[in-house]
């Protein structure tokens, strides 16, 4: 019997036949063979292909429901790269095309939702459901990946390395790292030489290094130099398709897999040198580093490589990354970089017994006379007047403010003589170098020495210490040094004993405040050595304290316990004081042979001090205290306002919640870009200009963001704050006064000339590198720029 049309049978099979036949039709059959006989690798990246254009199809015909963010009109493959590669321009386009405060889109199969405005901020940083870490698997992709070490971490290991974290920042810690920090920064700007040009972007981040890992790290500069090679590969690996098809073997996940795995062989060895280290010394002195601390606390390899290797990711180039920009913004902005200046010199004046000369010393920056490279950033040209230049930042629509010109002209005069007279500066910058002492010894040289006695390095010297040491007590001991002038004091510091002649009121007045550019000043001191100790003492765990600080005048000898900042943020007062305050942090030095340190030499007249050794004898908690450094403090906040281009990431790992009447459903990524807040013109008036004058109002009500909710989001909010803000502002501290008691500098273009306004305004304002909030990491402007630096004269780092 035929069938009959009506019968279902026939139709199916007649049905099946004409879609056999299709192919042949449109030519499919013979894309079919040739996708068969292709290698895996098209076949593979065909599949996905198809695979993603069907997710694609579908999420497109899909409707919003009533209470869901509005979804962004276009196709969702199209939003993919802009998210990544042009995220500030792209939220803000968001914003405008949903017309919404809150809005969504796809990155392949997951929903993000952006956040914006004062009520989706507070509930973005309260929100208890909202994850960080998962938000940061999936959204970001600059953390190198190794599954169990640095990601897919339960959460007791990410519990622990919060409190390592912790550990890390507590006071005894960090007293033991300001010193080495010093060191650090002192290295890395003594290999930048007396002149020339370096890309902050590279260089600032080689200070950052130690605090987050070892000496075995930090000490090795070559070793150094590779990690940031091996993060920044990690960035450029960074592209939508290796954070959201990690599986997908394109070259840049291959690059990025192999970066991994190297800045992993690095650390691991760092970790194994450490501990073979710990089994040669047996119950000896342990090294007192941030690695020794996980050790000590019994974290296993894997965990101790986990920290360190996310954390220089978290921590250092984050840390990196602010100083990169606090020294831009100092060049281009020289009457900020005068008043870091001056406030870091009155610390000097105020906490140590070293004395650079009055602010008003009379040198007018003549820079890059002499040509020296950083880097291979080499240039050359004659001597110039100095950068000046009030600019203005504008990151995308952005105000501005308005610039202003200084200038400098003529060659330094710099006075070798403590007596000598001292004329007013005409350059912004070249305040006030130091007219060293030649009495002063300079216990950094010995510290210096420390850095050697690492046992793996080459020229380790473990035995000569304990002679010296005792030498050097018994001179103390006998409280030599009076010479009955209630104006002189005597104070101990690190294997000597000063004796300085007292300032005079008026002259302790001159030194505070900011350098007088045109007054003309006149400054005496005098430093005498009359010998000196140190003694340590241990603190029964194997840690050396350095006892205290002996102090001989001619009315009293006095002692203050060692090792331990003053717990009150008080400022002490400055010469009036007989006893040299002993609270900065040393290293340990002491007779037994120490992995670490060694202790050190005679102090040697003639070496002027240095602006590290000045600057470690400032107190930890003085640098810390808001009242002793208003102006690094606005600098700092300045800066993270303006230059730090970060989206918050989170996942909502459930349940459900409303932002804005908007529904979140458990595993949707939420993000809320730090620019919605730090860029509101309606909290910051000229949002868009670096102002750190805007931090330092008397007038609390003037203070911007004060009664708005999380106005103010440079170091997190909410329940994730940052945990390593105490370390990264003291470093950031440390690094602007090695910067700016060091050197004059500004910003220069490609040829090395300053870019500063005057008859081109226009274009040399142009040039002046401003933040570019679509640089999702570094905020780097897209056009190359260098700070050209000179070394003040007479200053030793
Ligand atoms: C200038 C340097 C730094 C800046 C500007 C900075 C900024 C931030 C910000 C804004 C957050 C919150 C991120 C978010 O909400 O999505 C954060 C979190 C964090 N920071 Fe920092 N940070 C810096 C340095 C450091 C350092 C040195 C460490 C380590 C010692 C560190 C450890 C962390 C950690 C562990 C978190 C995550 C906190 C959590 O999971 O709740 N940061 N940081």
């Amino acid at each position: 019997m035929k069938p009959q049309p009506e019968d279902n049978v026939y139709w199916s099979i007649q049905s099946c036949e004409f879609l056999a036949a299709m192919p042949y039709a449109i030519g499919l059959q013979s894309a079919a063979n040739a996708f068969l006989s292709a290698g895996f690798a098209t076949q593979f990246t065909v599949a996905v292909i198809i695979l993603l254009s069907i997710i694609l199809i579908i999420s497109a015909f899909q409707k919003d429901a009533p209470d869901a963010p509005a979804s962004l009109p276009g196709l969702s493959l199209f939003h993919i790269t802009p998210f990544y590669k042009k995220r500030f321009d792209f939220l803000s386009w968001g914003i405008h095309a949903t017309g919404q405060s809150i809005f969504q889109f796809k990155l392949l199969r997951n929903t993000v939702v952006v956040v914006s405005g004062e009520s989706g901020r507070q509930a973005f940083f309260s929100a208890k459901g909202l994850d960080l870490t998962e938000g940061f698997k999936i959204l970001s992709g600059a953390i190198p990946n190794v599954s169990g070490v640095t990601t897919d971490l339960q959460s007791r290991r990410i519990a622990t390395i919060h409190k390592r974290v912790a550990a890390a920042q507590r006071e005894g810690h960090l007293n033991i790292l300001l010193p080495h920090l010093l060191e650090d920064s002192r290295r890395v700007m003594e290999r930048w030489g007396t002149s020339g040009r370096f890309d902050p972007f590279e260089k600032i981040y080689e200070t950052t290094i130690r605090a987050l890992s070892c000496g075995e790290i930090a000490d090795d500069h070559a070793l150094v130099s590779r990690i940031k090679q091996l993060y920044d590969k990690l960035d450029v690996g960074t592209t939508p398709t290796s954070i959201l098809m990690p599986w997908l073997p394109s070259w840049t996940m291959v690059n990025k897999l192999w970066s991994t795995k190297e800045i992993y062989d690095i650390i691991v060895a760092a970790v194994k040198q450490r501990q073979e280290l710990l089994t040669r010394i047996g119950e000896g002195e342990k090294p007192q580093d941030t690695l020794q601390l996980l050790l000590d606390a019994g974290d296993d390899r894997m965990a101790v490589v986990g920290f360190i290797m996310g954390l220089l990711i978290a921590g250092a180039r984050a840390t990196g990354t602010s100083g990169s920009w606090l020294v831009t913004f100092l060049a281009s902005h020289p009457e900020w970089a005068r008043k870091a200046r001056a406030e870091v010199e009155d610390l000097v004046a105020a906490h140590t017994n070293v004395r650079f000369p009055s602010p008003s010393t009379p040198v007018s920056w003549a820079p890059f006379a002499t040509t020296q490279i950083a880097g291979s950033d080499s240039f050359s040209r004659s001597g110039n007047s100095g950068y000046g230049l009030s600019r203005p930042i504008r990151p995308t629509t952005l105000t501005t403010d308005l610039p202003s010109f200084v200038t400098s002209s003529g060659s330094p005069i710099v006075s070798t003589s403590p007596t000598s007279s001292i004329r007013a500066p005409t350059s912004p910058l070249a305040s006030s170098p130091a007219i060293p002492s030649p009495t002063i010894p300079t216990a950094w040289s010995s510290r210096r020495q420390s850095y050697q006695s690492y046992p793996y390095h080459p020229q380790r010297r473990d035995s000569q210490s304990s002679t010296v040491t005792k030498n050097k007590r018994k001179r103390c001991n006998s409280g030599s040094g009076s010479d009955g002038d209630p104006s002189r004091r005597v104070g101990s510091r690190r294997g000597s004993v000063v004796v300085r002649k007292e300032p005079t009121p008026k002259e302790r007045e001159e030194r505070v405040g900011f350098p007088d550019s045109d007054g003309e000043k006149e400054f005496e001191l005098e430093d005498r050595v009359i010998g000196g100790p140190v003694s340590l003492l241990g603190d029964g765990n194997g840690r050396r304290r350095r006892k205290d600080a002996i102090t001989v005048s001619s009315k009293k000898t006095s002692s203050q316990p060692q090792g331990s900042a003053p717990s009150s943020p008080t400022t002490p007062s400055p010469a009036s004081d007989t006893t040299i305050p002993a609270s900065s942090p040393l290293p340990p030095l002491t007779s037994s042979p120490s992995p670490f340190i060694i202790p050190p030499s005679p102090p040697t007249p003639t070496t002027p001090p240095s602006i590290s050794h000045a600057l470690n004898q400032i107190p930890l908690n003085v640098w810390e205290s808001p009242s002793s450094t208003p102006i690094l403090d606005a600098l700092i906040k300045e800066t993270l306002r303006i230059a730090q281009p970060h989206t918050a990431m989170r996942r909502n790992v459930g349940p459900e919640f409303y932002i804005d009447g908007k529904r979140i459903e458990t595993g949707d990524y939420v993000v809320y870009p730090f620019s919605d807040v730090h860029l509101d013109e309606d909290i910051y008036d000229n949002a868009g200009v670096w102002m750190p004058e805007r931090w330092l109002s008397e007038e609390k009500e003037k203070v911007p963001g004060k009664d708005v909710p999380f106005g103010y989001v440079g170091w997190g909010a909410g329940k994730s704050m940052c945990l390593g803000t105490r370390l990264a502002k003291v470093e950031l501290k440390l690094l602007i006064a090695m910067f700016v008691l060091g050197f004059d500098f500004g910003v220069v273009d490609k040829k090395g000339n300053p870019i500063r306004p005057g008859a081109g305004l226009a274009e040399a304002d142009s040039e002046l590198p401003s933040p570019n909030w679509n640089d999702i990491l570094l905020c780097r402007p897209e056009k190359k720029f260098w700070l050209g630096y000179e070394r003040r004269k007479g200053m030793e780092l």
